[in-house]
């Protein structure tokens, strides 16, 4: 035995109009769009009909109720009850029920979304020579047929509004929403005798597209965009303009595209036309292919799709490799506004690294400089991780003509230990401060034995900072000192001034590790070849030397923007005094 589904009709149209769509407002768009159908429907037969389409709203009606006429195909008595009374059923479906290509509506069900604003809706059409027939029909799922008066071929649809929902037919109202969602429509719509559509769309213009491009950019989207590209995907029938933001925003903070379906709006923030990295684009756009869901408030997500949104990525990639080589002070200006999304996504996407790679001037010791330009001059991309370790090493090791990148910046740490992942030829070494002591050269044996006892006198002196002490030859010159900290050094120091502030019970944990992370002295690396320097380790005078040594590890302490301990502090400031007082005569002193 079969039976078919028992269907409660009003639940079904509660359903379809109250739970299908995120607004009342959609009324006006599918009111448009059967519309259009109809007189597209005409132009078939006539290619040179002229539409129009006229709405009144209340304003003009003066009953409250909203009327859209259309000069379009027209329905029979028969049609009435197949088409209109028949949720579900669709002229612009073929016998197999696929969608019609030359129409905007398919599913069937577009009209139901007026209950949304109205109890009753009235159509008044008339076909051809046919009588002319009115079909009503209530939210409660009954529909009448009867005769109608005599008309013009067309269609003409009144509301008869719900309690409640008057303003959504007022003439303010309705001219807003005629105009978003039909501004583009290729049939001249009017709302209360003033035009609501703009004729060709800007991105279709002959003559000063790109000046209409920017205008439409300023005037809809809200912004003057850095730059416009030109979209053209001949699969998906797309044409349209991608703007590039004018201002940085957070790549995670999805941004929506302006959708036109055969030039009528889907909706103003679609997502999905893009890949992720293109953050930094607003695009507009018309597609006579792609497919909407059937509340029309979102594509389809199917494999034309997906080849648009290949399409469009491989468009925009194009437009930042003609700025590369046409045009290279563009493209530092666009990375400058978005170069922290473009580093944050080039964690994970190839393009975007190459970008950052070639274009993206980072800190180095020797001025700002691409990674590629980096490499290309050094071989190897030598890194700093943090801006502590680079501010250390930046002088010392470009005199040694050693180059190092600032790694510490947000995301370029990450991006540099990236690159061989990019390409395996490209190397990538990270540099500690205590690596540069290899390029330092030892002082030959007579000066060491020279040395020695200003050695032992300055190792006791800072001995209680848990510092050693050494004398090396290099270059620069001029710099007296370095306070070297390796990264195990750097962590020990951490550790142990946790372990002094450590109550017992964590005190015996980090005991614990204490043991399992041998400490490597931070070194004071004082340079032979620098004169005042010399002077010291020659001085005669062992409180003079003492106070010397102490200013030097302070010095190299500030240099190096090292943490600064109270014991450090302290030191600082005896030692700066001391000095003052050997330097300024006083009254009490011998002369
Ligand atoms: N103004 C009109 N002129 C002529 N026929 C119309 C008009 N409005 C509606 N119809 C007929 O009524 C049918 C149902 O309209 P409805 O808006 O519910 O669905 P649709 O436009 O076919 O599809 P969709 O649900 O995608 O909008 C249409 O297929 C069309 O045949």
């Amino acid at each position: 035995m079969s039976n078919t589904f028992q269907v409660d009709l009003r639940g079904i149209v509660d359903l379809l109009s109250h739970h299908l769509y995120g607004s009342p407002q959609v009324y006006v768009r599918e009111l448009l769009q059967n519309a259009v159908d109809a007189i597209t429907a005409v132009r078939h037969a006539e290619p040179e009909h002229a539409g129009r389409v006229a709405i009144e709203s209340a304003d003009a009606t003066g009953d409250g109720t909203l009327r859209i006429s259309d000069n379009g195909i027209g329905l029979t008595e028969a049609q009435v009850h197949e088409l209109l009374a028949t949720i579900g059923r669709s002229s612009k479906r073929d016998d197999l029920g696929f969608a019609r290509h030359e129409f905007l509506g398919q599913f069937g069900i577009g009209l139901l979304s007026c209950f949304l604003v109205a109890d009753e809706i009235r159509v008044h059409t008339r076909r051809g020579d046919a009588a002319p027939v009115i079909w009503t029909g209530f939210s409660d799922g009954r529909y009448e047929v009867r005769p109608g008066p005599e008309r013009e071929p067309g269609t003409s649809v009144t509301l008869i509004p719900r309690r409640g929902a008057e303003t959504w037919l007022t003439g303010a109202e309705v001219t807003r929403l005629a105009a978003l969602y039909g501004a583009m429509l290729p049939i001249e719509v009017t709302v209360d005798g003033e035009r609501t559509t703009i004729g060709t769309p800007p991105w279709e213009r002959r003559a000063d597209r790109r000046e209409s491009l920017l205008r439409y950019a300023e005037s809809v989207l809200g912004f003057t965009p850095f730059d416009v590209i030109e979209l053209h995907v001949p699969e998906a029938g797309l044409t349209g303009a991608a703007f590039v933001l004018p201002t940085p925003i957070n790549p995670a903070v999805r941004g929506g595209h302006r959708v036109y379906l055969k030039r009528m709006l889907l909706a103003e923030a679609v997502e999905g036309l893009l890949p992720e990295w293109a953050f930094f684009a607003r695009c507009v756009v018309d597609s006579t292919e792609l497919r909407p869901t059937a509340s029309r408030e979102a594509l389809y997500e199917d494999g034309l799709l997906e080849t648009t949104r290949e399409a469009i990525a491989d468009q925009l990639r194009g437009w930042l490799v003609r700025l590369s080589s046409t045009d290279p002070r563009r493209l530092s200006e666009f990375l400058s506004i978005h170069h922290l999304g473009v580093k944050a996504l080039a964690l994970h996407d190839a393009d975007m690294l190459r970008l950052v790679e070639q274009w993206w001037p980072m800190e180095t010791n020797m001025g700002r400089t691409t990674l590629a330009e980096f490499r290309a001059r050094h071989g190897v991309v030598r890194y700093a991780a943090t801006l502590d370790e680079f501010r250390q090493l930046a002088a010392v090791a470009a005199a040694q003509d050693v180059g190092v990148v600032n790694g510490g910046y947000t995301y370029d740490t990450d991006i540099i230990e990236r690159l061989p992942a990019l390409d395996a030829e490209i190397r990538v070494e990270r540099l500690e401060p205590t690596d540069l002591t290899t390029t330092f050269d030892a002082l030959d044996r007579e000066t060491e034995l020279r040395l020695r006892p200003f050695l032992t006198g300055a190792q006791r002196r800072l001995d209680r900072l848990g510092c050693e002490v050494v004398v090396r030859a290099f270059e620069p010159a001029s710099l007296p000192s370095l306070y070297l900290v390796s990264r195990a050094a750097a962590f020990h120091g951490e550790f142990t001034a946790t372990r002094e502030k450590a109550d017992d019970l964590w005190g015996g944990v980090l005991d614990a590790l204490a043991s399992a992370a041998p400490p490597d002295r931070p070194q004071l690396v004082l340079n032979h070849r620098n004169p005042l320097v010399r002077r010291i380790t020659a001085l005669g005078d062992p409180e003079l030397t003492a106070l010397a040594v102490e200013s030097l590890y302070g010095q190299a302490l500030l240099l190096g923007y090292h943490p600064i301990r109270p014991a450090d502090a302290a030191l600082l400031n005896t030692s700066f005094l001391g000095l003052l007082g050997r330097a300024v005569p006083g009254s009490g002193d011998p002369a």
